[in-house]
């Protein structure tokens, strides 16, 4: 049985760190494990501007814990209004590396979202001339389409026909959760990748109504069917390099999910590497667990790989059940109160031994 695995330093390519309290909190987690990451701007008010994303960046980067060198990416949140010369400017600077978008009212914070993608076809013109990355929310919000079948008919109706209008533009489908968006990735023309999580290759729908209603389990996309998670654990183990990490960590306080109306969102940062290793393991596939963490993102976005390594090692740890917030606050973490095979050994930052 393999003991250590030890790969090249991943990077976290879909985080939510959020602001203030929150942030403080939840940024040790990411920083113990991923070299970089790619910081989702659904704030509210959501990054709009590159300046906000500066402002933002300066906030996580007086949060890291002492001695960190994580290295936050930072984006713009697409909305009707997104100004073409600030996206091409504030990437050509390095200061953002990508806009994301999010259709109105599909997620957490999307209601300043797209309401037409025809309003933004100008900015995704010149992103695609500028080699500016479109990272995707990918479910439709009509009201007749059901919850399950949101991606799906996004894939058809919005993806489809976007990727092939702006035929040299890099997308990022985001958090693929079914079997179409696979099948679609897979056969895309180039520059089409996508991310997936932890938490969509462990559990399948059943899980959100497992003896009762479980908001512990409730995020967007939506978990699907059994078939869908068999699909992405093939996909996120076959080595293809159009699919790599991004775990959607996305941290709300117990109160706002255990609610009548529950938020949408999982914390998965703190058991993120030790559930994906866990996964590649099941799958017999943990030589391709480097390219799915380490590798194919960077290639994707045209980054550099990172230099050094990551140990992680089979020793079984208790997750704890919260990470504490100030008064009073907690936040569930996915998996607490369980027991996980794989921990980091050898991290660089004050929460490695949390990891
Ligand atoms: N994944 C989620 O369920 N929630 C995310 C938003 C998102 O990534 O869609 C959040 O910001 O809370
Ligand atoms: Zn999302
Ligand atoms: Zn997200």
């Amino acid at each position: 049985m393999t003991e250590t695995i030890t790969i090249r330093r991943p990077d976290d390519w879909h985080v939510h760190l959020r602001d203030g309290a929150m942030l403080k909190a939840v940024l040790p987690f990411t920083a113990a494990q991923f070299s970089r990451a790619i910081i989702m701007p659904n704030l509210v008010p959501p990054v709009t501007t590159t300046a906000m994303a500066d402002a933002y960046r300066e906030r996580i980067m007086a949060a890291l814990p002492a001695g960190s060198r994580f290295q936050p990416l930072m984006t713009l949140y697409m909305t009707d209004d997104t100004d073409p010369a600030d996206v091409v400017s504030g990437y050509e600077s390095g200061r953002i590396v990508a806009v994301k978008l999010y259709p109105q009212h599909a997620t957490t914070n999307s209601h300043f979202g797209v309401t037409d993608i025809e309003k933004i076809h100008p900015v995704l013109a010149a992103m695609e001339k500028a080699g500016v990355p479109l990272l995707i929310h990918g479910e439709v919000t009509r009201p007749e389409v059901d919850i399950f079948d949101r991606e799906a008919v996004f894939i058809e109706t919005v993806l489809d026909p976007l990727v092939r209008r702006f035929p040299g533009l890099k997308v990022t489908l985001e958090h693929v959760t079914t079997k179409e968006g696979v099948e679609y990735v897979t056969g895309a023309r180039e520059r089409v990748a996508a991310t997936i999580t932890p938490h969509h290759l462990i559990f399948n729908r059943n899980a959100i109504f497992q003896g009762g209603i479980r908001p512990h389990y409730y995020c967007l996309p939506i978990a699907k069917r059994e078939e869908h998670r068999l699909a992405l654990r093939k996909a996120a183990t076959s080595g293809n390099p159009r699919f790599f990490l991004g775990t959607d960590t996305a941290p709300h306080a117990r109160a706002a999910k255990e609610a009548a109306c529950g938020c949408a969102g999982l914390f998965v940062a703190p058991v993120a590497l030790a559930c994906y290793a866990q996964v590649f393991e099941e799958e017999g596939a943990l030589d391709k667990f480097e390219a799915f963490a380490s590798l194919n993102g960077p290639r994707h976005y045209g980054l550099p790989v990172n230099e050094g390594t990551i140990t992680l090692v089979r020793r079984p740890r208790a997750v704890a059940e919260d990470v504490s917030l100030p008064a009073g606050e907690a936040v569930h973490v996915f998996r607490g109160g369980e027991t996980v095979s794989w921990t980091v050994a050898d991290a660089d930052s004050a929460a490695a031994a949390v990891a």
